[in-house]
């Protein structure tokens, strides 16, 4: 059994792929610990998962202005102090890095103390700690086709996205009963990512009831922080009712992407994941202020494997066009699902822990062999 710090708080696209690798681990007897921010969306993302340890680490995002800069070098330093006696007290074999600012302290105490570090990117353009800790890296897992300057091939797996267990394809219509939905004709399911996205929630307000007209029923997942939810009733053009369902919050992601005939998303790494392992095909929006643009380096991907579409954000005036041409071409969707099926190839948890197994073997190996002689 090996003990394994795991960093992958912060955001939604951090934690799940941490409680995805973390739930493999543990059926194969290791001790994972999994580090969290304080906001709300790690708290309430975790909620569900009772059998995995958490624990809520101090730190904050390198953004804003001087003065928050300022905020970020003080929260680095005390991440780093929280870390190193969390590495005394906990003594792991590894540690493994999902980005974000939590890794930072975590990467930094763990190469001091001489414990390997294993990285996860999920982004086709590397975020800025994965840049910053590349060096101290034992092994880097990246995107397919993305390269990282600076770190030696030898230790770059492509290993994928690690999608939580439960995310599974489904049945559409064993989903829609799963979410107690109707459908009218057709489902349109938005998601905004771990935060949601205002500007796609009040999309939905603003077109629902030409959407309806067409017998196009909704579901969107708003986000913590946005006040709307509840739904939102219409009639169809022949009469019949059909609904926009707004929730705040799902932990039922799976079944919310398999109930799509359409899904409209940002372009976050997990959502495009999850897209892929529920073959929904997407119209993806990138969000325009993501770090260094990443999410149109994710989605331009996606596009290019032949798995969805991409929408810039300034273009959703012709997003409900877009939809409603989408939506009835039958061929273009299944040629989509048939690309998803295609890019869907590996179980990347269970690879990312193999291959975590063997890096704890190599470190416990190195530990116990007795140091060499001098020769006289
Ligand atoms: C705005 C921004 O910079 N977002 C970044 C953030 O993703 P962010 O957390 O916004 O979004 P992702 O799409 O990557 O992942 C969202 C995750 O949260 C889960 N979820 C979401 C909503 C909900 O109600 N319930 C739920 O469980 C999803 O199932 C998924 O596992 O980190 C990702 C990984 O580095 C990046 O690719 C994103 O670009």
């Amino acid at each position: 059994m090996n003990k394994i710090l795991i960093a992958c708080g912060g955001t939604g696209g951090h934690l799940s792929p941490g409680i995805a690798v973390a739930e493999v681990l543990q059926a194969r007897k290791h001790d994972c610990l999994l580090l969290i921010s304080e906001k709300q969306v790690d708290s309430r993302l975790v909620e569900k998962y009772g059998h995995l340890n958490f624990l809520t680490a101090p730190g904050r995002a390198f953004t804003g202005g001087l003065l928050q800069r300022v905020k970020f070098i003080g929260s680095l330093l005390s991440s780093f102090l929280f870390a190193r006696k969390l590495l005394r007290d906990e003594a792991p074999e590894l540690v493994l890095l999902f980005g974000g600012y939590l890794s930072l302290g975590l990467g930094l105490a763990a190469r001091l103390s001489g414990v390997p570090v294993a990285m996860h990117e999920a982004n086709c353009v590397p975020g800025r700690s994965t840049r910053l800790l590349k060096h101290v890296a034992s092994r880097v897992y990246l995107p397919d086709g993305v390269r990282l300057r600076g770190v030696p091939p030898g230790i770059v797996r492509y290993y994928g996205y690690p999608v939580r267990d439960e995310i599974k394809h489904i049945l559409k219509a064993d989903a829609a009963r799963k979410l107690k939905i109707k459908v009218a004709s057709k489902l349109l399911v938005i998601i905004g990512g771990s935060q949601g996205a205002k500007s796609l929630n009040d999309w939905v307000t603003q077109n629902f009831a030409q959407l309806a007209r067409k017998g196009i029923s909704v579901y969107c997942v708003t986000g913590l922080g946005n006040s709307s939810s509840g739904t939102i009733h219409e009639i169809g053009h022949d009469g019949s009712e059909v609904t926009a369902t707004m929730v705040p919050f799902s932990d039922q992601m799976g079944d919310v992407i398999s109930a799509a005939d359409l899904v409209i998303s940002r372009a976050g790494a997990g959502s495009i994941a999850e897209i892929i392992r529920c073959r929904a095909p997407a119209i993806l929006i990138p969000y325009p202020y993501a770090a260094d643009d990443h999410q149109h380096a994710n989605a331009r991907m996606h596009e290019q494997h032949g798995a969805g579409m991409v929408l810039d954000h300034d273009r959703l005036d012709t997003l409900a066009d877009e939809v409603n041409e989408l939506i009835f071409n039958d061929a273009l969707l299944a040629k989509f699902k048939l690309n998803m099926e295609r890019l869907d190839r590996f179980n990347s948890s269970e690879r990312i822990a193999s291959d975590l197994e063997s890096l704890c073997e190599d470190y416990v190996l190195a530990r116990t062999q007795p140091e060499p002689e001098d020769k006289v």
